[in-house]
């Protein structure tokens, strides 16, 4: 069985719903990455969004997109240094399971045909592909299949009636996005998002994450036990750009590890 069906059957039988994280691999390197996925999961993360930094990071708002820079600085990352750090973090004995998120320019240069035996080999269990339109998603939907990775769909309010369509393939999980825009924490979302939810929700037998915008305990407990999981990535971004000092100092960083470790306690507590 997948890990990401795992979870979220334990997670179902606990009547929780899943912390996920995101996280841009390489910043501010990939050791630092392995170190801030297993603190993730001591902090209580049911799974983690590995984000492969991407040059032209169209959907993400301003702190992915320093995050991203920060990560390119030191040089190209590649889809398969974010698979390796995965494979590091497993080594290590983190269990998360692990979602590879990458825009499609990333999966192209790698070439499908290499990717997904990569994945599988790899433990990775889901991949998230903002920017591929349902209507080219067919060869890459077949191959995740193949490999038994869960090609996980967003689904926006404005979805409307593609909601059906776009669910009927999911696999995995429905990542449902909260409001419209780039990712980035906000104070309100869209104003149909609990109709939103329950449609999509009652289009599907897949556990339903919400994300965009969620930044603190409030906003998390809103939408706990209305979803199964719940995503963050610029608040939990932010607070590593703001332990950097710590993060890249060797003598300093588990003081910055725990500082990030207990800004998700308080978020999800
Ligand atoms: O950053 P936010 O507002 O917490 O939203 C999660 C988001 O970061 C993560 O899932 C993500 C990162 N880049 C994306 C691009 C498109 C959709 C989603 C994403």
């Amino acid at each position: 069985m997948n890990r990401i069906d795992q979870k979220f059957a334990e997670l179902r039988e606990k009547k929780q719903s899943g912390f996920i994280p995101f996280i841009s691999v390489g910043d501010p390197d990939l050791r630092t990455s392995v170190d801030i996925v297993k603190t993730l999961e001591e902090a209580g993360a049911a799974m983690v969004e590995l984000g492969v930094p991407y040059s032209d990071p169209l959907a993400d708002g301003p702190v992915i997109q320093r995050s991203s820079l920060r990560a390119l600085q030191g040089g190209r990352i590649s889809i398969l240094d974010c698979i390796q750090v995965a494979k590091q973090a497993r080594s290590e004995g983190c269990e998360l399971p692990f979602i590879l998120f990458t825009y499609f320019n990333p999966v192209l240069q790698t070439g499908l045909e290499r990717i997904f035996p990569l994945l599988q080999e790899s433990d990775i269990s889901g991949l998230i592909i903002p920017d591929l339109p349902m209507e080219e998603d067919e060869e890459v939907r077949a191959m995740a299949a193949q490999y038994g990775i869960h090609l996980i769909p967003l689904v926006a309010p404005t979805s409307k009636e593609r909601v059906q369509r776009i669910v009927s393939r999911a696999s995995g999980f429905v990542y449902c996005v909260s409001s419209l825009g780039v990712t980035g924490t906000r104070t309100e979302f869209h104003t149909g998002i609990d109709e939103f939810l329950s449609t999509v929700k009652a289009s599907t037998d897949l556990p339903v994450a919400i994300g965009f915008g969620i930044s603190n305990n409030e906003q998390f407990k809103r939408f706990s036990g209305v979803c199964d999981g719940i995503v963050v990535g610029s608040a939990l971004v932010r607070q590593i750009e703001e332990a950097l000092p710590q993060l890249t100092d060797p003598n300093a960083k588990s003081e910055g590890l725990l500082q990030i470790r207990n800004f998700v306690k308080a978020l999800i507590e």
